[in-house]
């Protein structure tokens, strides 16, 4: 007989939110699907498996089973299903305008704020560290070298230099926070200035203003067709010779080939990278270079926030079937979600939308 619950599918696993899925699949159907590649996954969309599917719950590493959300994945997927929360901050893996072109439209939720502290610490130790070039000395003292041979180049404080954030949300506003007990200043490029209040003292800056400034240029906004390669050769020539360039977002906003031909020239001195235009492979230029700190995609990877993610994640899919809403939609949908004011409020004060 079938189920009189709403129907969830769960793309990817959970590893940490137990109790709070367990508590979701008290209210709802619990599927998941049978196919281990795009093919077959977009044959099993079409079968009584995934049939009446309301809502879905993706994780990152989903992709390996669906592929990109692309507009071939979305026009695919069950009519029937109507929103899919993705567990992370960043959705470029789902092309939002094919999700917003369907009808009716597929409406996608992100992970914002419970990301802010992990992936803004993780760029305060890339700054710091690549402020110092600590790297080149921690690869000499495993290679049984105290402190390199000849002795390293000397460091760089953070107090008083110029932070430049392109894309100021809520990761940026975090990390400027943290990098202000550091005694360093902070300018900002958005689309759009902040209010006062959400800019807290940093300075709003044209693009090429915060290039030409930035004694430490951190990339802290989404990847999506505009912002693809926003930094490449050109814009490495207009920043200060010796900038540091820090990219906890996405490898791809900025061109790996023109990076590491400006860290041979010196117009960049150093980079502190978690992200790659295509992990999990890593440019060897970036690899073989000393000046490049690496983590492989290290910005939440911890206890509080992967939980705190994932507990955010199955909110938005509890919302979407009890209320027909998200929690948090992403911002190109945010107009979609404008008829509840008490979702809405919340996304105010949390500062996602003005
Ligand atoms: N390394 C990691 O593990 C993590 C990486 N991320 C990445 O960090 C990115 C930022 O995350 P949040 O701060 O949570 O996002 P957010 O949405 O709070 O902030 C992004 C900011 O970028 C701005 N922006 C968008 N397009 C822009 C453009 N063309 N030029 C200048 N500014 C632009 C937005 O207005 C917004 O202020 C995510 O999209 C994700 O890709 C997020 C979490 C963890
Ligand atoms: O990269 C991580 C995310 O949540 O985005």
């Amino acid at each position: 007989m079938a189920s009189s619950k709403p129907k969830v599918l769960l793309l990817g696993k959970i590893d940490f939110a137990h109790d709070d899925w367990k508590s979701l699949s008290d209210t709802a159907e619990i599927v998941q699907a049978k196919s281990k590649n795009r093919k077959d996954f977009i044959e099993e969309c079409k079968t009584d498996h995934l049939n009446n599917v309301v809502a879905a719950y993706r994780t990152f590493t989903s992709i390996d089973i669906t592929g990109m959300w692309d507009e071939e994945l979305v026009n695919a997927l069950p009519k029937s299903l109507g929103f899919c929360a993705h567990m992370g901050a960043g959705y470029d893996q789902i092309d939002i305008s094919a999700c917003s072109a369907r009808d009716p439209p597929l409406r996608i939720s992100n992970v914002p704020t419970a990301v802010d502290d992990a992936t803004a610490d993780t760029a305060v130790f890339l700054i710091l560290g690549a402020l110092r070039g600590f790297n080149v000395s921690m690869l000499a003292l495993r290679d049984g070298k105290w402190r390199g041979q000849p002795m390293p180049p000397l460091g760089h404080d953070p107090e008083g230099k110029v932070l430049g954030v392109l894309g100021m949300g809520g990761i940026g506003r975090n990390m400027k926070k943290k990098c202000e007990a550091f005694g360093m200043t902070t300018i900002y490029h958005n689309r759009n200035p902040l209010s006062d209040e959400l800019a807290g003292g940093a300075k709003y800056v044209s693009f090429d203003e915060l290039l030409a400034q930035s004694d430490v240029l951190s990339l802290n906004l989404p990847l999506n067709k505009n912002t693809r390669h926003i930094i490449s050769t050109a814009e490495f020539g207009k920043m200060k010779k010796g900038v540091v360039i820090v990219n906890t977002a996405r490898g791809a906003v900025m061109d790996e080939d023109a990076l590491v031909k400006a860290l041979e020239s010196g117009q960049v001195l150093s980079v502190g990278l978690d992200v790659f235009e295509n992990e999990p492979k890593v440019h060897p230029g970036l690899i073989d270079n000393p000046h490049v700190m690496l983590l492989p995609h290290m910005g939440t990877y911890t206890i509080e926030t992967m939980i705190a993610m994932e507990q955010w994640c199955i909110a938005n899919v509890r919302m979407a079937i009890e209320t027909g809403k998200l929690k948090s939609p992403v911002p190109e949908q945010a107009e979609l979600q404008s008829k509840s004011a008490t979702a809405a409020g919340e996304l105010v004060s949390l500062g996602i939308i003005a």
